[in-house]
């Protein structure tokens, strides 16, 4: 037997303990209502795992189904109930040969306990012992009266458990259904990865760039790092040079401003001495003149007594004798012609002094009148200048009055990007070239060089869009050199009068030499336009020729010249701004220098003047004098030739000179006064010159001075400057690199340093234009890549294991459909068979609802009992249906073997015919299947090969015990007692 026993103690209404024991394929269970024979299957279906306290037709919870007790009995608290299969023929899929599976229950905990062969075990490991062996709970292994009502009127999806079970399904079902939980898991976790894939991804992408840029900026700082510090030390190397140089040029300047100081305080010594002698020299003469008026008196004296003793001669004359009287005309005559003598002289002297003196005065004036001329041009040259500098310091503080898209992106340059300036401000002429480097350039001085194209593009987007004039751009980034020939250097350079390529003679920042090499390499320049046109000649007129005078021999021979009333463009500005500076200055001096001179002439002339006057009066007075003393003598000569002539020849005696003496010694000294006077003039004239001219020289140093402090004051700034940056070269190295100079010098290298500080320039300026820097993105990026990557990888697995499910599943249910079409065609094909034999002719069929959907569809059973037309079953009478029902059972139980069958009253619904066709057709199945048949109909009971009944007493325990066939209806319906 396949069950061999059953042990209930303590369950429903066994509550003691009792043993059921089957020996024989089929068992009848028989006894009255309520005796307690249906509770054997409850318990046969608890220990196979039932968990519905409802179909177990028990309370509210699973420990109801412990015996509650009676008025006679107590209730017990625990129910265990243990069944006892063979297990030779390997049903279970387990070793032993005896399978002996328990569960039991505790009124206290509620708590189940299973057990299979006395070892506790789990639930599940029950279920999966009895799986696929006929006994789950869908099978047809317990069947009852209910089941065999429901089967009939259950809807076709409900039917097809039963069908699953035969088919051995479940244990598919069940695992595709655990597969389906996992693909559920697998695409929840996958979702659930997603999600956070997606929120790292929204990191990621920023972060990556974060670190892109941290990972740029320590690149650039590294950079730097290589170079800056040889530039560092270089500039401040440098820097000390040119403080020294500029602290020698202090020194020497300060050296030269004591030197000066020096100078200037002697002159101004001197000029105090001068002054000094000067004044000395005023007090000489006022002495002199003092003693010269005092000269004069006494002479005016002297002569008064001369005149009184000639009165009183002219007395004694008139009272002497003749001899007397020539003697004393003698005298007289004698002194009179002496004095005319004296004074002739002296006039004639003054006389030629005078003419000698005016003589040289006018001349001094006409020079006077010269150099006014000069001064007044000098002035209005000067006049000219300052003009015209005005003009040149208005244009070059407003250039491009013509060039109003120039002049718009000059003002806008800081707001627009790239714009490095116009042509004429980046390349500078130097020397004297600023007119043939302007004609060499023509219109290209008022292109405006960019960074590249696109600041080009954004600069003329921006005059279309203020619509403030049109620009010539050139990008640096396209502009490439045009050199000439080697050919043509050579033949240039040998040129009469070659100066030079045009791109030799301008100065501009090494980054714009391409500009330059473009717009000038290809220009000559010589001195002269002959000179141009045979350089143009010998060049084939190849190339364009400018002079220094500015004409412009062009490349193909044509030739541009003559002059516009202002020459001046961007390029000449500077230069010619230069040269006014310096020839106003020149013109400045010069004027100052012609006004002190005419200044000094002036006074000269009018000191000359003056003394020109005193003369002519001095010689008028003396004119009178000597025309009186003349007359004098001429008188005194006549008178004399008349006495004698009648007193005769006489010795001439000596003259009386005392007084005559006197008075010519006073005129001889009032002479020498007059001409200590003029000397002591003429020195004091040369002194007042000597002192100008020292207060002109005075001013001059004081102005050197001047100039000296103020360039001391200028380098003094400079070097200010010098040692400011020096000092942020200093800090530099100290902040940025944490090194002293000294220890910096031996990281020094060996670079191209221009090149370097121009990169180190530019690295600074990326440096800045990357703005705020995380410098931990790198790090961070590379945590949530390592993370997203490892992620993206658990994706791939889920993805995998995901996809390897569906496989399985698609393998499941290709097994399951396969299984379940067998089991179903071949149960359907039994049917027919049973149903023949059930009804005694007819027909009946399964059909599937939905044949496409094997797995999920509901089974249909159409019959047609013999003489009656198809119908469904529905339609049947209640017996009919139970009939129809068992027959399915019975197809089932043909098609698939089922070792233990339970039937609890299935037939109850049957007449007394079907009941022995159904008992009849049960014994078929002998040596097949073991049944339990839970009976109360006579016919079934014949056909069992055992028959237990169970009884109630009044104390509600049931209670078995093994009956014959004839006894039997009687305990069925409790008549036993
Ligand atoms: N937990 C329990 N404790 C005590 N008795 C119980 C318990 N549960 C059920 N019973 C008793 O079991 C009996 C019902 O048993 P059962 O349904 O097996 O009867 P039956 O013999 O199948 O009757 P019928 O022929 O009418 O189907 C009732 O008398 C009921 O009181």
């Amino acid at each position: 037997m396949f069950l061999k026993r059953i042990e209930l103690q303590g369950f429903k209404s066994f509550a003691d303990k009792t043993i059921v024991q089957f020996d024989h394929d089929i068992t009848g269970i028989v006894g009255p209502n309520g005796c307690g024979k249906s509770n054997i299957n409850d318990a046969i279906r608890w220990v196979l795992g039932e968990q519905s306290v409802k179909s177990l037709r028990s309370g509210t919870n699973m420990a109801d189904i412990i015996f509650s007790g009676s008025e006679q009995r107590k209730r017990v608290n625990m129910a265990k109930v243990t069944l006892v299969f063979d297990n030779t023929r390997k049903v279970f899929d387990s070793p032993f040969d005896e399978i002996e599976i328990t569960r039991q229950i505790h009124r206290a905990n509620n708590e189940a306990g299973y057990f299979i062969n006395k070892t506790p075990c789990r639930l599940k490991d029950i279920q999966e012992l009895i799986m696929d062996t006929g006994l789950g709970r869908d099978s047809l292994s317990i069947i009852s009266q209910g089941n065999i009502s429901s089967f009939a009127d259950a809807k076709p999806e409900e039917r097809r458990g039963l069908f699953e079970e035969a088919a051995g399904v479940a244990k598919y079902k069940k695992r595709k259904k655990i597969s389906l939980q996992k693909l559920e898991q697998t695409k929840e976790n996958l979702e659930r990865l997603q999600d956070i894939l997606d929120e790292l991804e929204r990191q990621i992408g920023p972060l990556e760039r974060q670190a892109k840029k941290a990972k740029q900026f320590l690149a650039y700082k590294n950079e730097l790092f290589e170079i800056e510090i040889s530039v560092l030390v270089e500039e401040v190397e440098s820097l000390d040079a040119s403080i020294r140089e500029i602290e020698r040029t202090i020194l020497e300047a300060q050296g030269n401003q004591v030197e000066q100081t020096r100078m200037l305080e002697r002159n101004e010594a001197d000029i105090d001495a001068l002054r000094q002698e000067i004044y000395q020299l005023d007090a000489k003469v006022q002495s002199l003149q003092q003693d010269y008026t005092q000269a004069m008196e006494e002479s005016v004296q002297l002569e008064k007594r001369k005149v009184e003793l000639d009165e009183k001669r002219k007395y004694t004359l008139q009272v002497a004798d003749l001899r007397q009287k020539k003697a004393a005309l003698n005298e007289m005559r004698q002194e009179a012609r002496y004095e005319y003598e004296d004074r002739k002289k002296r006039l004639d002297a003054l006389r030629t002094e005078y003419a000698l003196r005016a003589k040289t005065l006018a001349q001094k004036k006409e020079q006077l009148a010269l150099d006014q001329r000069a001064l007044a041009q000098a002035r209005s040259i000067g006049q000219q200048l300052e003009n015209r500098m005005h003009i040149v310091e208005n244009m070059i503080r407003q250039p491009y009055q013509h060039q109003a898209g120039v002049r718009a992106i000059i003002h806008a340059r800081r707001s627009l990007e790239g714009i490095e300036g116009t042509v004429s401000e980046l390349i500078v002429p130097k020397d004297d070239k600023a007119v043939a480097i302007s004609n060499a350039l023509g219109g290209t001085m008022y292109q405006i060089v960019t960074k590249n194209e696109e600041s080009a593009r954004a600069a003329i987007h921006f005059l279309k869009k203020n619509q403030s004039g049109r620009a010539t751009f050139l990008p640096m980034t396209v502009c490439h050199p045009r050199y000439p020939s080697s050919q043509n250097k050579a033949i240039a350079a040998s040129v009469p009068g070659a100066i030079g390529w045009a791109n030799e003679w301008v100065d501009c920042a090494p980054k714009y030499n391409d500009v330059r090499d473009r717009l000038l390499a290809g220009i000559f320049i010589t001195d002269t336009l002959e000179n141009a046109n045979e350089c143009a000649k010998r060049l084939r007129y190849s190339t364009k020729i400018v002079t220094l005078d500015g004409e412009i021999v062009h490349s193909g021979g044509a030739m541009t010249g003559g002059r516009n009333k202002s020459q001046s463009t961007p390029v000449t500005l500077g230069q010619e701004r230069d040269e006014l500076a310096r020839k106003i200055e020149r013109q400045t001096q010069a004027i100052e220098q012609q006004n002190a001179k005419i200044r000094q002439t002036e006074r000269r002339n009018e000191d000359e003047q003056e003394q020109l006057i005193a003369l002519q009066i001095e010689s008028a007075k003396l004119e009178n004098i000597v025309l009186v003393k003349k007359q004098k003598f001429d008188s005194l000569q006549d008178e004399y030739d008349q006495i004698a002539i009648s007193a005769g020849e006489e010795d001439e005696k000596e003259m009386d000179d005392s007084l005559v003496a006197a008075i010519a010694d006073i005129h001889s000294r009032i002479d020498t006064l007059a001409a200590q006077m003029s000397a002591l003039r003429t020195t004091r004239m040369n002194k007042g010159k000597d002192l100008e001219q020292l207060e002109t020289s005075v001013r001059g140093q004081r102005r050197e001075i001047n100039a000296i402090l103020q360039a001391i004051h200028q380098s003094e700034m400079q070097l200010a400057q010098h040692k400011t940056k020096q000092e942020n070269a200093l800090d530099r190295l100290n902040a940025d690199y944490q090194m002293t100079y000294d220890f910096a010098c031996t990281k020094r290298k060996d670079i191209d340093i221009d090149a370097a500080r121009e990169r180190v320039r530019e690295l600074r300026n990326l440096i800045a234009r990357l703005g705020n820097v995380n410098l931990d993105a790198p790090a961070q990026f590379d945590e949530i890549k390592e993370r997203f990557d490892y992620l993206e990888h658990q994706k791939q697995d889920l993805q995998e294991a995901g996809e390897q499910i569906l496989h399985a599943i698609d393998e499941m249910d290709k097994t399951m459909v396969e299984k379940f079409t067998e089991m179903f065609d071949k149960i359907n094909a039994e049917l027919d068979v049973v149903f023949k034999s059930m009804f005694g002719g007819g027909k009946a069929r399964l059909s599937m609802v939905d044949p496409q959907d094997v797995l999920n569809t509901g089974i249909d059973i159409d019959v047609q009992p013999p003489g009656k037309l198809i119908k469904n079953i529905q339609s049947f009478s209640g017996g009919e249906k139970a009939l129809i029902a068992i027959s399915v059972l019975f197809a089932i139980l043909k098609a698939r073997l089922i070792p233990l069958c339970i039937f609890d009253e299935v037939e109850a619904a049957l007449d007394q015919g079907n009941v022995e066709r159904f008992a009849r057709y049960l014994s078929h199945f002998r040596d097949q299947s073991q049944f339990i048949v839970v009976t109360h109909r006579p016919g079934t009971m014949e056909q069992c090969d055992t028959l237990y009944g169970v009884t109630m007493q009044q104390d509600g325990v049931s209670q078995i015990l093994k009956v014959l066939l004839k006894d039997a209806v009687s305990y069925a319906h409790g008549e036993e007692e």
